[in-house]
C-alpha cells in the first residue's frame, strides 16, 4: 500500500501557503510534520485527507499493488483540532454514529464501541453525555473513533494536545500497533509523540518563492 503526494501546493485566502512537496510513505511508516506555528502543518494534513482543494498536484492512496490509485481521502481517518464529536449524544451513541457512517474499508476490521472506548482506558464512562467529560477524556474517545472502523491511513492534527503523559503513552502504543498492522501515519505535532519507524518533515513556511522552501 502507498500514499503518494506529489508536487502540492495549497493556498489560503490570498496566500500560497506551500508549494513542491512531494511525499510517499508505504504501509507501516509514519510522517511526523513539524515546524512552528502557521507554518502549514494543518493545511498539508486537510489537503491529503481531501478537506481542503490543493492548488496543484496530487495525492493519491494505492492499496494493493495492481489496484488502481483513488483519492486518499478515502482512505483516510482525519483527527483535526476538534474531536468531531456531539456534546449531548452519550459516548457510545457518538461512537456508534461514526462507526456506522464510516463502515470498514476493505482490508481491515473497526472495535466494537465498547472494545475502543475500553482501547482508550474510558469503558467505564461510555453512557456519559461526551460534553460531561475532561478534555484529555474526551480527546482520547476523539481518537477512539479511528478504532471503531478500518481505515489504512491515520492523519492527525496535534493528537496530544490536552492529554497526559500517560495518554501520550497510550496514543503512541496504539498508533505504532497501527503500524504494525501496515497502517500508514501523518500528524502534525509540536511535542515527539515517541513512534518508532518515524520520517520527519519540517514545515517552514512559504519563503516567497517556488522551490527550496523546505528545511
Ligand atoms: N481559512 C483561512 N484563510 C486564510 N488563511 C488561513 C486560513 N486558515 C489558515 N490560514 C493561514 O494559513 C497559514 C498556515 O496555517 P496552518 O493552520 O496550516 O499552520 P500550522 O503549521 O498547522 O499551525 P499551528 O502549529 O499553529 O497549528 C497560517 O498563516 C494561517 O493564518
Amino acid at each position: 500500500m502507498h500514499l503518494c503526494a506529489e508536487n502540492l501546493a495549497a493556498r489560503r485566502g490570498e496566500d500560497l501557503i506551500f508549494s513542491n512537496v512531494s511525499l510517499n510513505l508505504a504501509g507501516g511508516e509514519a510522517l511526523v510534520l513539524t515546524g512552528r506555528n502557521g507554518s502549514g502543518k494543518s493545511t498539508l494534513l486537510r489537503v491529503i485527507a481531501g478537506l481542503l482543494r490543493q492548488e496543484k498536484g496530487t495525492v493519491t492512496f494505492t492499496g494493493k499493488d495492481g489496484e488502481s490509485a483513488r483519492p486518499a481521502g478515502e482512505a483516510s481517518h482525519y483527527l483535526g483540532h476538534r474531536n468531531a464529536m456531539k456534546s449531548e449524544l452519550t459516548v457510545t451513541e457518538n461512537l456508534t454514529f461514526w462507526k456506522t457512517f464510516f463502515g470498514d474499508m476493505a482490508g481491515g476490521f473497526g472495535l466494537d464501541v465498547d472494545e475502543a472506548a475500553d482501547a482508550v482506558g474510558l469503558a467505564d464512562i461510555i453512557h456519559l453525555p461526551f460534553g460531561y467529560l475532561s478534555a484529555g477524556q474526551q480527546r482520547r474517545i476523539a481518537f477512539a473513533k479511528l478504532l471503531v472502523a478500518y481505515r489504512p491511513i491515520w492523519i492527525l492534527d496535534e493528537p496530544t494536545a490536552a492529554l497526559d503523559s500517560s495518554a501520550d503513552q497510550l496514543f503512541a502504543q496504539l498508533i505504532t500497533a497501527h503500524q504494525k498492522n501496515g497502517g500508514i501515519v501523518l500528524a502534525a505535532t509540536h511535542q515527539p509523540l515517541g513512534l518508532e519507524n518515524v520520517q520527519e518533515m519540517r514545515m517552514t513556511g512559504f519563503a516567497g518563492v517556488s522551490e527550496g522552501v523546505w528545511g
